[in-house]
């Protein structure tokens, strides 16, 4: 339970002269100097004194001498001071702290007339301080309700000569007792009240019931202490607490000295006994100043009923009322003496708090639920600390405030922009995608054409074919054409579009809403990247089904040829007239079926060359996946489309790449053993289709002399280049990227008429191969490389047919054929005599190295095969007996040579030769000659 020392609060309160005391033109004996501070009896304004006309500077002796006491008090009002002023200040807190459990009492001392009753009651225009507190007390107690029960019951007594009577029942006189609790006013019966009108209509019937009589003083001069208590009981609903508090509102009678008011008999009597009661009240107020323990309450019924109010658990207020006129001035004297005596009393005030029924447990319980929230408590509080220290404050920026109007118009502003930029990105890549598709239709169909030219039966159907190709490509080209204003006047939208959105960009970035903007931008950017990825992963789905369908198509021409083409094999077999250049077309043609490859350098030339061949013009097929040429901005595509391919769209023109990533492909290729033909692209620049490797190489033949005047026919073999023989080669290099796009096949086969069969199927190698041939270019060429055993070792050779004669095999015909020095081919065919499949490969660096070195070391694998033993050890025989007729093989050397001389002027060399290379027995040519319907 609190409990608390306070002094009693004084305040002296001046009323204004009355009509009475301003006819007597009385002097100010008050003069108030501050809020707490009043001088009595202070100096008058000195009227200048003048006798026999001189003024004099000695004062009237006839006058008194001034007190000019300074007293200072809690409060100090002069007469402009209105009752509600006095509420404010002196029993508005008394209120609230009656409403918190403590006692509380006011009471109003001072001479008769001084106006006591007025600072209590007041009138219908000036309401006393009475009033308004009961005011304040109602709408307190209604705003607590809610938690509080409240119980109130009001007293109103006066004590009269020494009787104590009750104002609201006007019965009396009744006696005091003290018990436990204080004094008590025996079958004094509270009456309650449940709101203010009740309460101020009881008070008004209180003061009708006061003793009242007119004096000299006070024509409505009350002659009793007038004690009016509001008892009020409050019990807290959620913890059954309760209080029990008494406000006591105290009106004194007059302390007038009896001769002031002229009383007689009655009235004598009256005034006798006030003043023995206020002489009491004085001795209480002395004595608890002094700190005495012994205080003579019971020396008077008023000090009884006041002892609490003086002395005991209360906080107390006094208002000392007085009269500046100086015909009260002992009376005023007497009143400020006392309120000076009465600002040293010292209370002691506590909350008057009931104990409660509550149960012990109960209130333990309580007592740890609050012990708990408050170590709760602390220990969030303790977080806080922590995490205040740990974040200095100079890092907690408050935001500054955003102009919402000017970022709604700077978001409107972007969102404009940008929609006019999404709206001409999605034309321009649309359209964009079309024309590719188109293009790549157009590449297919020629491919087709090409195709047609030469598969036919008998060549009455082509012409109509390949017009109806034909028209069909004429279509795609003139689509082409129709839509190629409107992709310009979609291209320059967007680079507008992209110079707009730059702009504001630019503006956005520099306003005082940057830091806002600048997301809101990127998101912007994002929405746009995504539309093009959307738009770019549509395209490359459209290429790929393209692709897909002539991938089919293709496979059921495959199907179709490779059954007739083994059963015309078998009927020619079956009729014996199988011969070897039919057998070897067939073998090559299987071998191409089961994508046997060549040798591919993997080195930084070729990866030179790769990116070479594919630095493409816009529309070739290569480029159908490219629309990089529709987003020059610096908004990037993704790199990953939906479908799990791999797409990198550079920015900034046309001749950026699509990289489609096989990887799986390519890893399952080099695990088997065959060159690494296509690495992982893994550099941007390197972002393109991965394409066949295809080394085309061409043959000829010229008569060369080998030492002791043996001419011999040597053949060299031939890279074509691109740059260094006309348009045939790019056409070539084009055209046979759109046969196999994984594919790599790689022309190695020796021999003329292999490479003129292949040029037949590849329109583009026939160009270069024939053209190459009949412009009978020099084998001398430096480009060149001589086809001696490194060269030929550059090839794999698979001698499998189980049905080959020995002497047959294509093996032992290129070597035969290739007349290579003779010591070298001696030791590669022993190497040869021990291995089924021979692969001999050249290392970056032996590439360098001459054909000679090496031939001399050869690295072979799969070593195997008893019947490859045989057929090589056949091969090696017969290439002795060829030896030991050197003569003959000089004259059948220099009869190649010059049938291939005379081949190269008559455009027909290829077959030539190879016949007579091949028919060197009677019988073979016989039935050679027997099957190409040649008569002797
Ligand atoms: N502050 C004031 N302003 C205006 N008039 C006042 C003021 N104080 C007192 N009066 C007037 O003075 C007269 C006497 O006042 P009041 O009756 O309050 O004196 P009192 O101290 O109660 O006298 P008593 O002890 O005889 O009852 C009343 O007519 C009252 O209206």
């Amino acid at each position: 339970m609190a409990t608390d020392s306070r002094k009693i609060r004084v305040a002296v309160r001046v009323r204004p002269f009355n009509a009475r005391e301003m006819e007597q033109n009385p002097r100010n004996i008050i003069k108030v100097l501050d809020r707490s501070t009043l001088m009595f009896d202070p100096d008058e304004d000195e009227d200048e004194f003048f006798f026999h006309g001189v003024k004099q500077t000695h004062r009237d002796i006839t006058k008194r001498v001034k007190k000019k006491l300074t007293m200072e008090y809690d409060d100090v009002f002069d007469n402009t001071a209105t009752n509600a002023d006095i509420y404010e200040v002196c029993m508005k807190p008394l209120v609230q702290s009656v409403m918190n459990g403590y006692n509380c009492s006011v009471f109003v001392y001072g001479a008769t007339g001084a106006g006591k009753t007025h600072t209590m009651l007041g009138n219908e225009h000036c309401p006393g301080i009475t009033f308004l507190t009961m005011k304040e007390l109602f709408r307190q107690i209604d705003s607590l309700s809610e938690t509080r029960k409240f119980d109130i019951g009001i007293s109103y007594l006066e004590v009269y000569n020494e009787l104590v009577m009750n104002l609201l029942t006007k019965s009396g006189p009744l006696k005091l007792r003290e018990d436990a609790n204080g004094v008590v006013v025996s079958g004094l019966v509270l009456k309650q009240i449940h709101n203010a009108t009740e309460l101020l209509d009881l008070l008004a019937l209180g003061n009708r019931n006061r003793t009242q009589h007119p004096t000299d003083a006070n024509a409505e001069s009350s002659r009793s202490h007038a004690i009016f208590q509001v008892h009020i009981r409050m019990v807290e609903k959620k913890t059954g607490q309760k209080r029990t508090v008494k406000l006591s509102m105290i009106d004194l009678a007059g302390s007038e000295r009896a001769a002031s008011t002229k009383g007689l008999g009655l009235r004598f009597k009256e005034g006798a006994n006030i003043n023995k009661s206020l002489l009491a009240l004085g001795n209480c107020i002395n004595k608890l100043a002094d700190g005495l323990k012994h205080i003579p309450y019971r020396d008077s019924n008023l000090t009884r009923i006041l002892k609490d109010s003086l002395g005991g658990n209360c906080q107390t207020v006094m208002i000392a009322n007085i009269s500046p006129s100086s015909l009260t001035y002992d009376d005023t004297y007497n009143t400020l003496k006392y309120a000076s005596r009465a600002k040293k009393i010292r209370t002691t005030v506590r909350q008057n708090i009931v104990p409660s029924n509550v149960p012990k447990e109960f209130l333990v319980k309580k007592v740890n639920e609050q012990a708990e929230e408050i170590e709760r408590l602390k220990a969030q509080l303790a977080q806080l600390e922590e995490l205040r220290k740990a974040q200095p404050l100079t890092n907690v920026t408050t935001p500054p405030a955003v102009d919402e109007v000017l970022l709604n118009t700077w978001i409107s502003r972007i969102d404009s922009c940008y929609a006019s930029l999404l709206q001409a990105v999605q034309h321009s890549i649309a359209l964009k995608s079309k024309e590719k598709l188109l293009n790549m239709r157009v590449k297919l169909k020629e491919q087709a054409e090409q195709i047609a030219r030469i598969v036919t039966l008998d060549g009455s159907q082509t012409n109509v074919d390949i017009a109806k190709i034909e028209a069909s490509i004429d279509r795609c080209g003139k689509q082409v054409a129709s839509q190629q204003g409107e992709k310009n006047r979609w291209l320059e939208r967007l680079q507008q579009a992209q110079r707009n959105r730059n702009t504001i960009r630019q503006e956005a970035l520099q306003s005082d809403l940057s830091s806002v903007l600048k997301g809101y931008l990127s998101g912007k950017d994002a929405e746009i990247a995504a539309a093009k990825a959307a738009l770019s992963k549509d395209h490359v789905l459209q290429i790929s089904f393209t692709y897909s369908q002539e991938n089919k198509l293709w496979h059921n021409i495959m199907e179709l040829s490779g059954e007739i083409i083994q059963n015309n094999y078998l009927l020619l077999r079956s009729m014996d007239r199988v011969d070897n250049v039919v057998l070897e077309k067939l073998k090559r043609l299987v071998k191409l079926n089961h994508r046997q490859r060549g040798v591919t350098f993997v080195d930084d030339e070729y990866q030179q060359e790769l990116r070479d061949e594919t630095n493409l013009t816009d529309n070739s097929i290569d480029d159908i996946a490219n629309l990089s040429d529709c987003s020059e901005d610096a908004v990037d595509f993704p790199t990953t489309a939906a479908n799990g391919t791999t797409v990198s769209l550079d920015v900034g023109g046309g001749n950026k790449r699509t990289k489609i990533a096989e990887e799986s492909e390519s890893e399952a290729e080099n695990e088997s053993g065959r060159p690494a033909l296509f690495k992982s692209v893994d550099s941007a620049d390197r972002s393109v289709f991965k394409k066949p490797k295809i080394v085309s190489r061409t043959l000829s033949f010229k008569a060369t002399t080998v030492g002791a005047g043996i001419t011999r026919a040597t053949m060299s073999r031939r890279t074509p280049t691109k740059t260094g023989h006309g348009g045939s080669m790019k056409t070539t290099t084009t055209s046979q990227r759109l046969k196999a796009p994984r594919l790599v096949v790689t022309d190695t086969m020796p021999g003329s008429s292999i490479g003129s069969a292949a040029s037949k199927q590849l329109p583009g190698a026939s160009g270069s191969s024939s053209s190459h041939l009949e412009k009978g270019e020099d084998t001398s060429d430096t480009s060149d490389e001589h086809i001696g055993v490194g060269n030929i070792a550059n090839s794999t050779f698979d001698i499998g047919s189980s049905k080959d004669d020995d002497t047959d095999s294509p093996f032992s015909n290129v070597l035969v054929e290739s007349n290579v020095d003779p010591q070298v081919l001696d030791k590669v065919l022993r190497r040869a005599s021990m291995k089924n499949k021979m692969t001999l490969s050249v290392t970056k660096e032996n590439r360098k190295k001459s054909p000679k070195r090496i031939g001399k070391s050869p690295r072979s694998i799969n070593r195997s095969g008893s019947r490859a033993n045989a057929s090589a050890t056949s091969v090696i025989n017969r290439y002795h007996m060829m030896k030991g007729k050197a003569g003959g093989f000089a004259s059948g050397s220099s009869s190649s040579s010059s049938s291939s001389s005379t081949a190269k002027a008559t455009g027909k060399a290829t077959v030539t030769r190879f016949a007579n290379n091949n028919l060197e027995n009677d019988s073979d040519r016989n039935r050679h000659n027997r099957l190409m319907g040649i008569k002797k």
